[in-house]
């Protein structure tokens, strides 16, 4: 069967990159052949999986230095059909691609809101009055920097390759530790190749609402986890968008759903929750598994 992986596109975004490193690594370890399919944001790649346009889509879900990426969970909890099945976290490293002479002939610089946030201390010392206009994809706005010489876009070493264009500064990130993690995600009950690391921790993702607003009704779904020793690894919360200060909890879990002590903490979990969501238990593939190095 030919897979076809749903990303952020134009090509040479981080989300494209992360899709490639499970497309090498799948084909290397099963043999099965898949293709790349570019979208213009993650919410159109996760509902061209919804309505098998595509079978499989990776999207950001977390960023080291900017947290969550909203509009990851906000379209993962619309979207029923979905399964997540794999978490990659890929290190992000940004340069700043331009055909300007210098830094100083910069007036305007590209990126994906993400990108912008992750350099903005860099941007306020070297570039401080330049106007930062955000852009769909850190790769949106590269075909236009040929034309406009005072124009510049934070994007990937990957990227300015695929473009062949001149980076004018790198390692441009407020920290080097900056990483992304991606989800793998599938329709419901896709049977997905997982890599099979034996110490590999596996983990849970759950999203719930609260049938309402009083006291105990975030404690008691994190007690039943607490008193079944289910360690948690994130929790964050998101508006449900029907009215001010309600909210939907994300969590993930150190446990996989088919151990039977998570299943009975997911059926408690689910009398005290309005809706309840299991989005998915996945392993991490970590980023050796190629053994070939992937930067930005
Ligand atoms: O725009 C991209 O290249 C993306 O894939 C989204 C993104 C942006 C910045 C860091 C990680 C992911």
């Amino acid at each position: 069967m030919n897979l076809s992986i749903a990303h952020l596109g134009p090509p040479g975004t981080y989300t494209e990159q992360a899709a490639l490193f499970y497309l090498n690594w799948l084909t290397k370890s099963t043999g099965v052949e898949a293709m790349l399919c570019p979208y213009p944001s993650n919410a159109q790649t996760l509902r061209a999986v919804a309505q098998k346009e595509a079978q499989l889509a990776v999207v950001p879900v977390e960023n080291s230095i900017e947290g969550s990426v909203t509009m990851t969970l906000d379209t993962l909890w619309q979207l029923d059909s979905l399964q997540v099945q794999l978490a990659l976290v890929m290190p992000i490293s940004h340069k700043l691609i331009s055909c300007a002479q210098s830094l100083e002939n910069i007036k305007t610089v590209y990126s994906h809101p993400q990108g912008l946030a992750q350099c903005q201390v860099w941007l306020e010392k070297f570039l401080p009055s330049v106007e930062r206009i955000p852009t769909n994809s850190t790769t949106e706005a590269l075909l236009q920097l040929k034309q406009d010489l005072t124009a510049a876009a934070i994007s990937s070493q990957r990227a300015a390759q695929l473009y062949n264009l001149p980076i004018i500064a790198s390692e441009i990130n407020d920290y080097p530790g900056n990483c992304t993690r991606f989800w793998l995600v599938s329709q419901n009950h896709l049977p997905i190749s997982q890599p099979t690391v034996s110490e590999c921790t596996r983990y849970t993702s759950i999203a719930f609402s609260v049938p309402a607003n009083i006291p105990g009704a975030l404690a008691k779904p994190l007690q039943v986890l607490a008193r079944l020793n289910i360690n948690l690894s994130k929790i964050e919360s998101r508006p449900t968008k029907r009215s001010l200060g309600e909210y939907l909890f994300f969590i993930d879990l150190e446990a996989d759903a088919s151990q039977p002590h998570v299943q009975s903490a997911l059926a408690e979990i689910s009398s005290y929750t309005e809706i309840l969501k299991i989005l998915g238990s996945y392993n991490v593939l970590p980023m050796n598994a190629l053994g070939e190095a992937v930067s930005g």
